[in-house]
């Protein structure tokens, strides 16, 4: 059987299936960011959330990221590709860029991140948050679309809503972080706990504040606006990779929960 392909669409992508079907879900985490659209790309079969709901009601610390990628889980899907708005902390890394992040750094506080609160205990690891083969597939895509793309990334996750002062942005540069989002966490980690292949597709919407002196200060019309302006590129990356995900994976994402 063919693998559905969970996606959630980040800030600018609201509508990913022309014709999809739409289901509105509960989880035992209550309810998702929005309904559930199902539809097909390229023959492959999607289940389609957004992750700030459909109007962009929900901020990054309000989502619930448990709902979100529980619902996906139970559609059947078992690769999720996360979409994601970031800020860049690094002059060689464009506005209008795609990066395959394959690290994030934590700096969010009071999200609940994990399925497992007691009395089952689990421990997974996210050494590699990202699927190594996915983001191999991933790469080739890109190569192939003729995309400007990073084949890596370290994300910090910062808690916003508000962006970053200069200081701390100059200190994330400092540590030599690539992107900043403010999603990417507890998201990426609750993948790994359903033993979901997780892919992450970032596009840089802007530079921030601390990437240069001068810098000026990131705007969040200015994210909208280079989201939406290149809403074609970003869908157009997306459908190629969601054909591109294997059936039967060969990473040891789905092993996530052997171990723990
Ligand atoms: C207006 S920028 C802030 C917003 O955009 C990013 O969203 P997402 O990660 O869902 O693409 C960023 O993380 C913030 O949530
Ligand atoms: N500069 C920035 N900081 C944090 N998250 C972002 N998402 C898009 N741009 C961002």
């Amino acid at each position: 059987m063919s693998t559905i392909v969970g996606v959630i669409g980040g800030s600018g992508l609201y509508e990913l299936l022309d014709g999809a079907v739409e289901h509105a879900v509960t989880t035992p985490y209550g309810a998702p960011s929005s309904t559930l659209s199902t539809g097909q790309i390229g023959g492959r079969d999607v289940a389609f959330i957004t992750r700030h709901g459909r109007a962009h009601e929900l901020a990054p610390h309000t989502i619930n990221y448990r709902a979100n990628l529980w619902a996906l889980h139970d559609m059947g899907a078992r690769t999720v590709i996360t979409s994601s708005a970031v800020g860049s902390l690094k002059p060689d890394v464009q506005p209008g860029e795609f990066v395959l992040c394959d690290q994030f750094i934590d700096r969010t506080s009071g999200r609940i991140d994990t399925f497992y609160e007691g009395p089952k205990v689990v421990h997974v690891s996210v050494a590699d948050p990202y699927c190594p083969e996915l983001r191999a597939r991933a790469t080739e895509v890109m190569k192939r679309l003729g995309e400007r793309y990073h084949p890596t990334g370290t994300a910090v996750v910062i808690q916003g809503p508000r962006f970053s002062t200069r200081a701390e942005s100059r200190w994330f540069q400092q540590m030599g972080w690539d992107v900043l989002s403010m999603t990417q966490h507890p998201e990426t980690a609750l993948a790994r706990e359903l033993a979901m292949c997780c892919l992450n597709v970032s596009f840089v919407s802007d530079h921030d504040a601390g990437v240069t002196d001068d810098a000026e200060p990131v705007r969040a019309g200015d994210v909208w606006r280079r989201m939406a302006e290149n809403q074609g590129r970003i869908r157009a990356a997306l459908a190629a990779l969601i054909v591109a995900a294997p059936d039967i994976p060969t990473c040891r994402c789905r092993d996530a929960l052997s171990d723990v």
